[in-house]
Parts: C-alpha cells; sequence; structure tokens
C-alpha cells in the first residue's frame, strides 16, 4: 500500500531523516515509535505531503491501480488519493461548525459535492447534536474527535495519526483504541500512526518502525518491543 524507500530529509543543513523505508500492506496498523525530536513528525509530514523529502522515493499502490510516486504529489492530492492525516494540533477550523469543517475537509480531497458519509456520525455520535455548534465551543475530547473525523469523512484508505494519546485523559484515550480497532478490525483501514505511549501501541498496533536520531533502527511485530534494548530508545 505504501513503500518507502532510502528517504531523507533535512531542515536548513540539519540532516533529519537518514534513509529511512518502510514498507506497509493494505490493512496493517503500523505505529512509528521513537523518543521526542527522532524525527517521527517529520516522516509524517514527508508521507502527507506538509514536507518535500529530498531524496529517496515514497510510492501509493491500490487496488489493481499502477503504483504512484507521491514525491511530487501535494498533500491535498495525496488526500483524493485515500491518505487522511490528523495532526497533533488537531487543526480544526474553530470559527467554523462541526459541519463546516467536515464539508471544509471534504473540499480538500475534490469531493465538491460529495456529501458527509452517515458513518461519520455513526463512529462519532457525540458529534451529531453538535454538527452546528463552532468548532471552538467544542470541549477538547470533541475537537479531537472532530479532527479524527475530519481525516475520515473523505473515506481514506490510509488513517495517519501524529500521537493521537498526547494530552489526553486515560478514559479518551481507552475510547480512541476503541475506535482505531474498529476502524482497522472491522473496516479493513490501514493506519499509520506516530505513537510513545506503550499500553496504546500494544492494544492498537500490529507492527512497528522505531526511529532513532532519524534513522529507522528496528523493525517488527509490538511484541519485539519488550525487547529491553529497544524500550529504552522510546523514552530516552
Ligand atoms: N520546522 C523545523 N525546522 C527545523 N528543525 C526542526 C523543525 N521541525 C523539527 N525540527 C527538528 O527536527 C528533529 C526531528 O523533529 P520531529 O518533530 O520530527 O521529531 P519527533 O520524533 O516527532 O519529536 P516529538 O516527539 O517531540 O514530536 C528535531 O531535532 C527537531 O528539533
Amino acid at each position: 500500500m505504501l513503500s518507502l524507500h532510502s528517504v531523507n530529509q533535512f531542515y536548513g543543513e540539519r540532516h533529519v531523516l537518514w534513509n529511512v523505508d518502510l514498507e506497509m500492506l493494505p490493512g496493517e496498523c503500523i505505529c512509528i515509535t521513537g523518543a521526542q525530536g527522532m524525527g517521527k513528525t517529520t516522516l509524517l509530514n514527508c508521507i502527507t505531503g506538509h514536507l518535500p523529502v529530498q531524496s529517496g522515493t515514497i510510492v501509493w499502490r491500490h487496488g489493481g491501480l499502477a503504483p504512484q510516486q507521491l514525491n511530487d504529489a501535494s498533500a491535498d492530492m495525496r488526500a483524493a488519493l485515500g491518505i487522511g492525516y490528523v495532526p497533533h494540533d488537531r487543526r480544526i477550523f474553530s470559527g467554523l461548525t462541526v459541519e463546516e469543517n467536515l464539508q471544509i475537509a471534504l473540499r480538500a480531497a475534490g469531493e465538491t459535492h460529495g456529501a458527509i458519509p452517515e458513518s461519520t456520525f455513526t463512529l462519532f455520535p457525540e458529534l451529531y447534536p453538535l454538527r452546528h455548534t463552532r468548532g471552538a465551543a467544542l470541549s477538547d475530547e470533541n475537537q479531537q474527535r472532530l479532527a479524527l473525523a475530519n481525516a475520515l469523512v473523505i473515506q481514506p484508505r490510509l488513517l495517519i495519526l501524529d500521537e493521537p494519546t498526547r494530552g489526553n485523559s486515560a478514559g479518551f484515550i481507552h475510547k480512541l483504541g476503541d475506535v482505531l480497532l474498529r476502524l482497522n478490525r472491522d473496516f479493513g483501514l490501514s493506519i499509520l500512526m506516530v505513537e510513545q505511549r506503550m499500553s496504546f501501541i500494544r492494544r492498537v498496533a500490529e507492527r512497528f518502525c522505531l526511529l532513532h536520531k532519524g534513522r529507522s533502527v528496528a523493525q517488527g511485530s509490538v511484541a519485539q518491543l519488550d525487547n529491553p534494548r529497544l524500550l529504552p530508545l522510546i523514552h530516552c
């Protein structure tokens, strides 16, 4: 579904991603993990098209269609291909209502006449009575739900999330885990998330990619993360 080959990224002179390879199959849930400042968000931004890659390739494969190199595709083009993104700063329009936020997310992905899918409110029933409420008036948790709904409204093939548990209560994290498990296991949605919270990673993800100083130093099944040599690299 998504193949990264030898991806490199710089901020000015600073080399922050080094030859990162990652292979993701349809239906997988993969966690990119690692300590702070190791390049996790940078890697997501390269995949979603919010940052250009300096070298290397990112290839998208879906259905029977020919593989497509994403390197030159804009973030909106990638959304239109089926890549939904939930950044950790949420990025909702606080002056617009829930419904208007969802309409804009649809339009950004090229769905000019598309209606908000019913599944949006089935998945997040809490948002239905709030659909005419402005983003700024929503609780923190409902803002999180709206950010997730914005990414899902385009009915993506791949959902990308940056630290979905950061700053959330244990109760909300559990509910979020339920939603992601349902999307992945029941609806077959592929999920790629950046996360450091081990309990959440163990519950939701199947495979991991561990970044350390911008390099992918280990990949494998989540059970392998219990290796005492790897755990310190997540919270160092
Ligand atoms: N816009 C930027 N300009 C310059 N340097 C940046 C920029 N964004 C991130 N960096 C640096 O690049 C490195 C990787 O940052 P990145 O945010 O990708 O790491 P991260 O693993 O996601 O960390 P965190 O868990 O803190 O979000 C860090 O040293 C960071 O300071």
